[in-house]
């Protein structure tokens, strides 16, 4: 019948013959870390998160579980993907897909199996979903310094996190997108609750605390004799759920490197989009946003080093060894990158050359060579 919904939740290109058959082969990879999420952006017309999210809710019953209506689901999500900027090479609805299927991967950990209710599952799944909707292209220190609307909005905290937030919660209350409808008032404040916590906890400012929790709770971590994580309180258990959503969308370097370089030259894009337009302005240039001097590869050693894989070598301990592969895909791209660092000589001690010779003479030898 006309109203039924489409197989994926969303139509199909007509001029791809067999996209259906192309698209189940996809979404056959749902429960993998390889998933091409950038093939399912194609064969959905560029709906990959309704698509993504509407597969995944299925696959864990959450729709019956929660006596979600499909439809309304679907009419939310096309909503809600609708709100992603489609101009932004990067933070747009193929990001929110790709993290939304990464949060259910790691969700799927044989350490957490059994320990988060479908409620906190549902809640994880759907501030994946919507943790960047209506992002600008644009990081939160350019609204703070250009004094925009959304900053004063917001008071210049997680400004971004906020809105997303916001935008989120105000689709829900259109017509027949109230996905939520079936929920008791506690439930929907609880899943209120952690999807605010979580998506704040997205806010790159927060990223050095919450690994500080995560190392801690690591240190002290209670296993059940089933070795699943024993997480027996709210705090506990959103800090994982946090650090979980932190993760995927910190996932790019643990993927296969085609995806880790197309997720690279999309951040980038955007990036030297917002560098551009700081130097229209007169701005300062914000780090790694100046094509003129951004060495790409260097960047991403350094965000690799600095920001990655700390948190995904904590991760990896906190579901050892569940996550051993991620960090293999890692270490592979950052190998890779150093690779493609043009080769600088090895850094030199001051006043010497690497073989402790004086660098004037060795200079002069050479220039006489
Ligand atoms: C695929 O590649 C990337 C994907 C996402 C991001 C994000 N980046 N950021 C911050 C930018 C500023 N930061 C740094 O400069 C960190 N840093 C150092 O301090 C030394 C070297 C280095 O890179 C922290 C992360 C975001 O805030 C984006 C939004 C949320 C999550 C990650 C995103 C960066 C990527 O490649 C550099
Ligand atoms: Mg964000
Ligand atoms: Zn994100």
């Amino acid at each position: 019948s006309p109203d039924s919904l489409p197989r994926f939740g969303v139509p199909l290109p007509q001029d791809l013959p067999n996209a259906e058959e192309e698209l189940e082969r996809e979404l056959d990879n749902i429960d993998k870390w390889g998933m091409d999420i950038f093939r399912i952006d194609m064969l959905t017309s560029h709906r990959p998160l309704t698509c993504v999210s509407y597969t995944l809710f299925e696959e864990r019953n959450l729709l019956k579980s929660f006596n979600i209506p499909p439809k309304t689901f679907v009419t939310y999500m096309l909503n809600i993907e609708e709100h992603y900027n489609k101009e932004v090479k990067y933070h747009n609805q193929v990001h929110a897909a790709d993290v939304t299927h990464s949060t259910h991967f790691l969700l799927c950990a044989p350490a957490l199996e059994s320990v988060f209710t479908d409620l906190e599952i549902l809640a994880a799944l759907f501030a994946a979903c919507i943790h960047d909707v209506r992002h600008p292209g644009l990081n939160n220190q350019f609204l703070v310094n250009t004094n925009s609307e959304l900053a004063i909005m917001y008071n210049d905290e997680s400004v971004l996190e906020n809105h997303s937030l916001a935008v989120a919660f105000k689709l829900l209350q259109m017509d027949n997108c109230n996905m939520l409808e079936a929920l008791n008032k506690k439930a929907v404040a609880a899943v209120q609750k952690m999807v605010i916590d979580m998506v704040l906890a997205t806010d790159m400012v927060k990223h050095m605390s919450l690994l500080a929790e995560l190392k801690t709770m690591v240190e002290t971590k209670k296993v059940a004799g089933s070795g699943v994580l024993l997480l027996d309180n709210y705090s506990d258990r959103i800090q994982v759920l946090k650090n979980l959503l932190h993760c995927a969308d910190l996932a790019n370097p643990a993927k296969p490197p085609d995806f880790c370089q197309q997720w690279t030259q999309r951040v980038m894009g955007e990036f030297f989009t917002q560098g551009d337009l700081e130097k229209e302005k007169k701005m300062e240039v914000s780090p790694m946003m100046d094509r003129n001097t951004v060495v790409v590869e260097k960047s991403q050693v350094g965000f690799i080093d600095y920001i990655i894989h700390p948190l995904w070598e904590t991760w990896a301990d906190l579901v050892y060894p569940d996550a051993q592969d991620i960090l293999m895909y890692l270490e592979q791209n950052r190998e890779y990158y150093q690779g493609q660092i043009r080769d600088s000589p090895p850094p030199e001690t001051a006043g010497e050359t690497a073989n402790g010779n004086d660098k004037d003479k060795e200079l002069h030898i050479d220039l006489t060579l």
